[in-house]
């Protein structure tokens, strides 16, 4: 029998970074001996990204590449993706849980960010900063105070009262407001926010309505001609989730007829993949409303964090198999033990594979110091620690179980 193969070499690892992550990803990588990373400053979409993609055993992305199911099927060699944000819808998270590709993401990194973007822009819309700014600009002293309010005891309405959400809450009341919230999960409320479970009711009673709900089927034209005929008093819209949260025309609509006092916009359904492609959207050039290129989370302290944050759960995967964090194939967390190799399978969930892999592991008379499985509805993940010393060709008994979708050796 060949000896035990060992882990692939991390300089033979393809890295591929896109849409100007953080350096502080690409020093982590090669603090941790990857050498062979690839960076471009944008996203990539079709031949060019299958093609960049075909060799590589990990992709970085942001919130733009679309890394669908067709994309991760032809990236064979793909054993994690890292989405350096919060969302991961731009990521067909169901296809990379069946090719048994790890995603990962920053779940927090950049909350703070969006947060204080959120109140800032509250202020702009009451005070209706984007006119007076616009007429400055174009010359025109106009300090007219018709319509411009102070945010204090105005009433701020949170749709989705999740990480961002809620740390907006805080920022929020510090400033005078008073929160109200709705989400389709029972949430805590924190300082003195207070729960409505009617969306209807929170739109009609508030001033300011803030959108901070994933990117997912569920949510998707959430707010849509109907919930967009609720708002009738001028009622200010903020929305930093994603852009198809929003029926967009509808909300252009809204905000002509003056239903809507004002918006502040920074996602939108259709955006640029680079700084080279124009930006156009149907709510340019109307009155109070303030555009932001998806910025919400665009400071460095944010992209800064985030990019220690994934790097070092993809380095933590590739190295030790640990998949805590994992948004699609399940997650395990293993303690190293000494004087072992480790052996990482990820199969179909069908009954019998793992008595299968254990099978084979006994015929070749090698003792098995650790065994940890972990189960999602398609995908089964085993982590094997088996004695050192011993010799087999493991690799290649393994991958001939059916049902088999990758497996690796560790060390
Ligand atoms: N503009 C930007 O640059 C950024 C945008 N984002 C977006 O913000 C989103 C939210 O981020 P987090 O607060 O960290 O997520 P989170 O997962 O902590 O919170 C989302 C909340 O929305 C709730 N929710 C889900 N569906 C809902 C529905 N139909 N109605 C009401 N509530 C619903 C959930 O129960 C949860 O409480 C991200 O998924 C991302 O799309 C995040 C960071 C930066
Ligand atoms: O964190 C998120 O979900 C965001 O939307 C931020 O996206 P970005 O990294 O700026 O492309």
């Amino acid at each position: 029998m060949s000896p035990l193969k060992t882990s692939f070499p991390k300089g033979k690892m393809k890295i591929v970074i896109l849409e100007s992550i953080s350096q502080s990803a690409v020093e982590s990588f090669k603090k941790a001996g990857y050498t062979q990373i690839e960076q471009y400053p944008g996203a990539l979409s079709g031949e060019e990204l299958d093609e960049v993609l075909k060799d590589a055993k990990v992709v970085c992305v942001r919130s733009k590449t679309q890394l669908t199911e067709e994309v991760i099927q032809k990236a064979k060699k793909l054993v994690a993706i890292g989405c350096f944000c919060i969302g991961t819808n731009q990521v067909d998270l169901d296809a990379a849980n069946k090719a048994g590709v790890c995603v990962f993401n920053a779940p927090f990194s950049n909350t703070r960010s969006v947060a204080e973007l959120v109140i800032a822009s509250a202020i702009m819309l009451i005070r209706r900063i984007p006119d007076k700014d616009k007429a400055a600009h174009a010359g025109e002293w106009d300090k007219d105070s018709t319509n411009a309010h102070e945010i204090r005891g105005k009433k701020l309405g949170v749709v989705g009262y999740g990480h961002i959400g809620s740390q907006v809450s805080i920022l929020a009341e510090a400033m005078g407001l008073k929160v109200f919230y709705y989400d389709v999960e029972n949430k805590l409320p924190l300082g003195n926010a207070e729960e409505v479970t009617d969306l209807k009711t929170l739109i009609e009673d508030c001033d300011l309505i803030t959108l901070h709900v994933p990117g997912t089927n569920g949510t998707k034209n959430l707010f849509d001609k109907q919930v967009l005929s609720w708002f009738n008093k001028g009622q200010m819209l903020i929305n930093m989730s994603r852009g198809n949260v929003v029926d967009i025309e509808a909300l252009k609509t809204a905000l002509e007829d003056g239903r809507i006092g004002g918006a502040a916009v920074d996602v939108f359904p259709e955006e640029p993949k680079n700084k080279a492609e124009k930006f156009s959207s149907p709510l340019q050039n109307i009155s109070n409303v303030i555009l932001t290129p998806h910025i919400g989370g665009s400071t460095e302290e944010a992209q800064w964090n985030i990019g220690l944050d994934v790097s070092a759960k993809l380095i933590k995967y590739i190295e030790s198999g640990s998949s805590i964090g994992s948004h699609s194939i399940p997650e395990l967390s293993l303690p190293k033990m000494e004087d072992t190799h480790r052996i990482l399978h990820i199969h179909k969930n069908v009954s019998g594979v793992l008595s299968e892999i254990n099978s084979k592991i006994s015929k070749l008379d090698v003792n098995i110091l650790g065994q940890y499985l972990s189960t999602n509805i398609d995908v089964g993940y085993v982590v094997l620690d088996i004695a050192k010393n011993d010799s087999l060709d493991t690799l290649k008994e393994l991958r001939q179980i059916e049902h088999t979708i990758k497996v690796r050796i560790l060390y």
